[in-house]
């Protein structure tokens, strides 16, 4: 519609780029949406100064001082905030895509305005196979009307934009042309247009419609990485999209390999599920991601997507408060911390670490491995009626055993504890039988526990032989081999224990430690504590509200901010990388999804479980009978075919029969091997490689080693740059770059059992070259290609 006022007639549909002419249409073309953007622009300005009004009319409001007034003020001053900060942000090329349209086969409009039909009109195409273009509609990051209330753009999560991602040359439905516009700023630098219905004529304002370049998709694909994520809204594919509206089933569950675009898809999916029911989603939306790094790297799609606040993107490892794990442990100790076996040792040690009075230690006050002074409980002396009293260890541990009995959390068994206490010793008294008349009789104790339960000896030895548990305490009362033999016992071989005892006495929180800390903390509990005094809102400050309304009620806003920062369960949540979690890490993933809806991505032959099978019972036991509907990607677009081609046969190897996604471009370069030079050794080797690679392409480089390399390639990088960075290969989980060295492909693949895996993750994260250094483990033949690599 709109974008018709400018359009231009046009000789040539279809022009290839050399062509002069086609310089012409692609200018021409450029203008009109130029003219359209510019429109867009004058009413995002009419939209800004309304909301600034806003904003200074809440404000005054805010000064009447009624406080039917003032809270309208906080409502009115949150919205337009909102309003604002939001078309401030979005006004970064937020206009991306239009579709043109043949006459739809109602004529009915949805609430956005645009028709709702998505199949052609019967009559739409002549029989001359001439047809005229109906309806153009620009779509763009969030939806603008114009003051009439007619779409100027349409937000790309809204239905009538599903055409755009949706429609293909298999299956056009209505739309003839889709065109992706790349602007920035107010400024239109191009456009890029796919023709869904190439056998047709479409005349647009009678002039056969033109068509631009050669699809957004590839412009897209070829551009240079920088260190994080972008969005892929302008050029969305039809199964992915598929993925991103599906409505929210119990699990929406997505395989698909390498670069088939399952972490944007997740992250489109929160921004389309928050449009499309921001009320059901205001409970929050978690997306857990394996890695800090992939969290980094993902961070700004949702902000470029409109959508701040509702989500949090956490790792695997921050996932619970205070947890800031990056420290990997070895394979072996990894799956031991990661297994349901856990649950028995940690069940026993929760009950057990009441018996080492260092488990009690403040949370992160003590260091993992940290032996603390043991205050003595192991006898009990009170005065009471003039007596002394006195339970001995035996008495203690009779008293200790019935108390624990059942499956109530430890810390909340205290008050249950301190009454057994106290009934042991008014019995050890002799005044239990000195009244026969009972209101006498329990009179008689209650003041007996009175005096006896306020005396320092009482309150002190209480502290001491039942005293808070904190998950890291007990986790550290782990580390000693000899107590976790006693609480693994028939759980854990000696073997296994040795490890696990040993692994704990590190100074650093492993990521596999985080889910051991999340299951103490249910099993332990968390005693009922006086609610904190909520602090000062700056903006009641600002107005002078808090003195006008002493005792007001809570707004809406601060409600909104406060359930936000205790918020442990949410409405929704998105895992990334799902085959890499452990039965303990699903479990406390678990546990912050109880009532939510799931979206599960995952690609099991990525996976770094030893087996596969293990990792999907994991997933099952986690996600339960939950109903899962299940989607595939199957397109790979981040390696080109040269790279996606050496990555498959790592694949064949790793997971025979398993099939490798398809890749949609090539860049007639072949990987490149490199071996380790006499001199210089493989330091020298991969700096030299990265320093030709960070020359040859415009974006990032990223250096995969084997685990236990990690700081040392840093080192060898040192000087280069932050465009060149270093990584363990399992941190290179997600991540993509421009190009990547892959050092010593038989270092990471022994690395551990599911090392081939690894191996295949490494090889997957280059967008445009790929180079592999070998040393003499690798075994490399005349031509450096490592026996891992050859046919
Ligand atoms: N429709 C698309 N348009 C443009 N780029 C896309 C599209 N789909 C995916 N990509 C790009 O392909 C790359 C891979 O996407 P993504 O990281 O989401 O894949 P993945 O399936 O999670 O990969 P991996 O399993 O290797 O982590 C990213 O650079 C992404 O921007």
């Amino acid at each position: 519609m709109a974008a018709q006022d400018a359009a231009d007639s046009v000789d040539s549909p279809v022009a290839p780029a050399a062509d002069p002419a086609a310089d012409s249409v692609r200018d021409r073309e450029t203008a009109v949406e130029q003219v359209h953007l510019d429109r867009v622009y004058r009413r995002l300005e009419e939209k800004i100064h309304e909301a600034e009004f806003l904003m200074q009319d809440a404000a005054r409001r805010g000064q009447v001082g009624t406080p039917g007034a003032l809270a309208e003020r906080d409502a009115q001053v949150f919205r337009a905030g909102i309003h604002l900060n939001r078309l401030n942000n979005e006004f970064e090329d937020f206009l991306f895509g239009r579709i043109d349209l043949l006459h739809g086969k109602d004529g009915e409009r949805g609430p956005d305005g645009a028709h709702t039909s998505v199949e052609p009109a019967d009559d739409a195409v002549r029989p001359d196979g001439t047809a005229d273009i109906g309806e153009t509609l620009h779509i763009g990051r969030i939806g603008v009307l114009d003051a009439d209330y007619a779409p100027l753009v349409i937000d790309w999560r809204a239905p009538a934009a599903a055409p755009f991602y949706r429609s293909t040359p298999v299956e056009p439905g209505r739309v003839v042309r889709r065109r992706v516009i790349r602007s920035r700023g107010r400024r239109v630098l191009g456009v890029e247009d796919d023709l869904m219905r190439p056998e047709l004529t479409a005349l647009l304002d009678g002039a056969p419609l033109p068509a631009v370049g050669d699809g957004a998709l590839m412009a897209a694909l070829g551009q240079a990485r920088g260190h994080t994520m972008r969005d892929i809204v302008a050029s969305i594919q039809a199964e992915q999209d598929l993925v991103i509206r599906a409505p929210a089933a119990s699990v929406t569950y997505v395989e698909g390999g390498p670069g088939t675009g399952k972490t944007a898809v997740a992250l489109h999916r929160a921004a389309y599920l928050l449009y499309k029911d921001r009320r059901r989603y205001a409970g929050g939306i978690l997306v857990v991601s394996p890695t800090p790094l992939l969290v980094a790297y993902t961070e700004g799609v949702l902000p470029s997507l409109g959508e701040e606040g509702q989500v949090a993107i956490r790792a695997v490892g921050s996932l619970v408060d205070g947890a800031e794990a990056t420290a990997y442990d070895e394979p072996a100790v990894a799956r031991i911390k990661g297994s349901s076996r856990m649950l028995k040792v940690l069940r026993k040690a929760a009950r057990g670490a009441l018996e080492q009075p260092g488990a009690a230690a403040p949370s992160g006050q003590l260091a993992l491995g940290e032996e603390p002074a043991a205050p003595t409980a192991d006898r009990l002396r009170v005065v009471a009626f003039g007596r002394r009293l006195e339970l001995e260890a035996g008495d203690l541990r009779r008293v200790r055993a019935i108390a624990l009995g059942g499956t109530t959390p430890v810390n909340l068994l205290r008050p249950r504890a301190r009454r057994l206490l106290l009934d042991a010793l008014y019995a050890k008294s002799g005044a239990a039988g000195r009244h026969s008349d009972p209101e006498l009789a329990a009179e008689l104790r209650a003041s007996f526990d009175e005096d006896v339960s306020t005396e320092d000896a009482f309150l002190e030895f209480l502290d001491a032989w039942w005293p808070e548990l904190t998950p890291r305490g007990v986790l550290a009362a782990m580390a000693d081999e000899r107590r976790l033999g006693r609480w693994a016992r028939r759980v854990l071989d000696p073997g296994e224990v040795r490890r696990l005892a040993r692994s704990l006495r590190r100074d650093a929180l492993s990521v596999h430690d985080v889910a051991l800390l999340d299951e103490l903390d249910t099993l332990l509990g968390t005693p009922a504590r006086p609610r904190r005094k909520r602090e000062l809102d700056p903006l009641d400050q600002l107005t002078g509200l808090q003195e006008l309304m002493p005792q007001r009620e809570e707004s809406q806003r601060e409600r909104a901010e406060r359930l936000a920062a205790e918020r442990t369960e949410y409405a929704h949540v998105i895992v990334d990388e799902a085959q890499d979690l452990t039965p303990m890490q699903w479990r406390m993933i678990g546990r912050r999804g109880r009532h939510a809806t799931w979206t599960v991505v995952g690609d099991p032959a990525q996976s770094s479980w030893s087996s596969p099978e293990e990792a999907a019972e994991a997933r099952d036991e986690a996600l339960g009978t939950r109903p899962r509907r299940r989607f595939e990607l199957t397109v790979n677009y981040r390696n080109p075919a040269e790279i996606a081609e050496l990555a498959a046969r790592v694949l064949a190897v790793a997971m025979p029969g398993m099939a490798a996604p398809r890749a949609v471009r090539s860049t007639g370069v072949r990987p490149r091997f490199a071996v380790v030079g006499a001199r210089g050794g493989l330091a020298a080797t991969v700096r030299a490689e990265a320093e030709r690679l960070l020359a040859e392409v415009e974006g990032t480089v990223g250096v995969v080693v084997a685990m236990r390399r990690r700081e040392e390639a840093a080192r060898w990088l040192s000087g280069l740059g932050d465009r060149a960075v270093a990584l363990g290969s399992l941190e290179a989980k997600g991540l993509e770059y421009d190009a990547t060295v892959v050092v010593s492909p038989a270092e990471v693949a022994d690395e551990s059992p599911a090392g081939l895996r690894v191996l295949y993750v490494a090889l997957t994260r280059a967008t445009q070259q790929l180079t592999l250094v070998s040393g003499t483990v690798d075994e490399p033949d005349a031509d450096g290609v490592p026996a891992l690599l050859r046919d």
